[in-house]
């Protein structure tokens, strides 16, 4: 099974102490998955702006249990099915690689302590052992975890487990299998056995001060957790693991010198050759990937093109004066983004192991960031295909087939979900509990609608979990909701393989479609709008724009509502044809302004559209899921078609 490397970037927060000033709105702007920043600090590329597309973006505010839920939770349930996963943190030096990953050894002691910064090395740990010793796991269970720690440091690889460090050889067998021998795995029974391992192994790391960073790590690391599990009495294995790579560096530009220069050198040598075979792997007319070109691409190897589900994260600094090494951090992300790898479970027949983990995103108004937004969270949730809804707590209920959305949730309007105001609903429902189990329903009725459209193409056999992040954000005293489901399918491979590829076309053409929207330039107008309202009596000078976010913005404005002109053939033809590249390409918003078209049905058309393409004529509205029984007629009579 094919799998796209899974690329996030997380934005460090600028620190008090290095008193750089922190990026503007204008220099850097994220929301959820997408990045664009100004180049206006670069001689060459004066004021050009970039944008850039990723699985995810974490903000200044994100915490370490965010990202490990976003990043890693997902792979963690698939690394008990048999299949290896990859965590690899990218980025420039003091980027917060180590920081993201937990593999520095301060965090190492804070995991030691359960702090909540300790990162994903500790969350992971935890999450195996309780996997391991929870007995519920009935047909997959953990029976064995080892732990290896390597370091590539100048070009050659040291084993930091074994009792004096030693090198360890990399060779390639005939079929160009990378082989690393004798490596130590030490078997490790519990979290607080693995955490002092690591810890002791991270002593022995290559670790200095430097220009950019009070302890910079000065080799890559890859630290391997092996599990065994057993299935019926098959026994397996996959591995887990976690890549730091040593951070890129400005080596000339700092004026580093010496031993910190020379172990630059390697460094840099390293991320090239990565460069390049991450290049070699997207394009489609190079028949060579050269792997062979360093240490660590031929240690890499597996995790960029083999046998691993990957993540990528890319960490970026948020101060102005970082804002070309981003762009450029950033700009080799999104070439990862291409790339991917195949992978198998090492269980023959697996019973449940195709679970798959998309995110559907509505395609809602822009949403706006602010440092106090506050993330809401529903629990999971499981549906199956007959509509019964299991809770976590293990109860489950029906959800009515018939029962109108305003009747299952009187007091939440359905908008909620796409892009109404949550805080203005919040205030209509009385209690939490309840909140929760009628977003719960409506979010149900929501994915069992959009898998109601591929009901021939898959088995009815299917569970499907559902969760549903909301989180609230306020800008400037307006509300707005962004929202996102993960979907989860198990099933048999052949029924669950199917929805991943159905449900991952259709996902990525929404999210395409929601990029090639313009989104970014469009907030950065709001904002700058904004800003130039409550700075009225300051002058501010117009920012030129780059060609491609000039073009956006313009192909927005210039959509408007189509006008009947007249009677005539040629007019009427005119005005079907107008209405016809307006439903083509109309956002949420625009969708609501032509007469007929509430929250609901726009959304409707607008999934439709991203998943089938355009409209040829306007009689493919009638094919629409989830619009009202006469609204194609009333559709064709309110705009003066019929
Ligand atoms: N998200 C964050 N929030 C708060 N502090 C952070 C964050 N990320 C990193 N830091 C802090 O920034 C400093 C540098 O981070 P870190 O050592 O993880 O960078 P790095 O990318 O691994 O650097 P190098 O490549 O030089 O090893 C550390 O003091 C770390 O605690």
């Amino acid at each position: 099974m094919d799998a796209p490397v899974k690329v996030q970037v997380r934005i460090k927060p600028s620190s008090k102490w290095n008193n750089l000033p922190p990026y503007s709105n204008d220099d850097l702007l994220n929301d959820e998955d997408s990045i664009l920043v100004k180049l206006s600090s670069t001689k060459v590329e004066f004021n050009q702006e970039k944008e850039f597309h990723f699985d995810h973006v974490y903000d200044i505010n994100c915490n370490q249990k965010e990202v490990f839920e976003k990043s890693t939770l997902p792979l963690l349930n698939q690394l008990i099915f048999g299949y290896n996963v990859t965590v690899m943190a990218y980025g420039p030096t003091g980027s917060g690689k180590s920081y993201t990953l937990g593999t520095a050894n301060s965090n190492v002691e804070l995991a030691c302590s359960n702090h909540d910064d300790a990162g994903l090395l500790a969350q992971i740990v935890t999450w195996i052992f309780s996997k391991k010793t929870d007995s519920s796991e009935e047909q997959y269970q953990i029976s064995k975890v080892q732990i290896s720690f390597l370091e590539i440091y100048k070009e050659e690889i040291f084993d930091l487990l074994s009792p004096v460090v030693s090198k360890i050889e990399v060779k390639n067998d005939k079929v160009e299998n990378v082989i690393m021998e004798n490596i130590t795995d030490v078997e490790v029974h519990n979290q607080e056995k693995a955490l002092h391992l690591i810890r002791k192994a991270n002593l022995r790391r290559q670790v200095k001060k430097t220009k950019s960073n009070d302890s910079s790590s000065r080799s890559h690391a890859i630290i391997s957790l092996k599990l065994e599990i057993q299935r019926n009495g098959e026994i397996r294995h996959a591995v887990f693991k976690i890549v730091d790579l040593a951070g890129s560096e400005a080596v000339a530009k700092d004026g580093t010198t010496g031993e910190i220069k020379n172990e630059g050198i390697f460094i840099n040598k390293g991320l090239l050759a990565l460069g390049k075979v991450i290049n070699a792997l997207n394009s489609k007319n190079v028949s060579h990937i050269p792997h062979r070109e360093s240490v660590l691409t031929r240690a890499l190897k597996d995790s960029l093109s083999g046998n691993s589900l990957t993540v990528l994260i890319c960490c970026v600094k948020a101060d102005v004066q970082s804002i070309p090494t981003t762009s450029a951090a950033l700009q080799f992300a999104s070439k990862a983004r291409a790339i991917k790898t195949k992978v198998q479970s090492s269980f023959k027949t697996p019973l449940k192991p195709a679970l798959v983990q998309v995110q559907f995103k509505t395609p809602g108004k822009t949403h706006f960031k602010t440092p106090k937004c506050t993330p809401w969270r529903t629990p999971f949730a499981t549906i199956e295909r007959n509509r019964k809804v299991m809770t976590p707590g293990g109860s489950s209920f029906a959800v009515p087939e018939q029962l109108a959305m305003s009747e299952k949730c009187p007091n939440l309007d359905e908008s909620v979900l796409v892009s109404g105001s949550f805080k203005r609903n919040l205030s209509k429902l009385s209690d939490s509990e309840d909140i929760e189990n009628r977003i719960q329903k409506a979010v149900m009725e929501r994915v069992d609608s959009f898998l109601e459209g591929f009901k021939d193409k898959l088995a009815h056999s299917l569970l499907v979990n559902c969760s549903q992040r909301l989180s609230c954000q306020s800008l400037l005293g307006e509300n707005a909701t962004s929202n996102s489901y993960q979907i989860t399918s198990y099933g048999s491979e052949p029924d669950a393989l199917n929805l991943t590829s159905v449900l991952t076309d259709s996902i990525s053409q929404i999210n395409d479609g929601r990029r090639r929207s313009t989104r970014l330039a469009e907030k950065r107008q709001t904002l700058s709008n904004v800003t130039t309202k409550e700075n009225d009596s300051k002058l501010v000078v117009p920012t030129p724009r780059s060609s491609s976010t000039r073009k956006n913005v313009k192909r927005a404005s210039t959509l408007s509502l189509p006008i009947p002109e007249g009677k005539s053939e040629q007019n009427i033809a005119k005005y079907k044809k107008d209405m016809l590249d307006y439903l083509n390409r109309a956002s949420q918003s625009q969708m609501q302004k032509l007469p007929s078209i509430g929250p609901k049905a726009g959304h409707s058309i607008i999934t439709y559209r991203n998943l089938n393409g355009s409209f040829n004529d306007l009689e493919t509205l009638k094919l629409v899921p989830g619009l009202r029984k006469n609204f194609h007629e009333n559709f064709l009579k309110v705009n003066f078609l019929d």
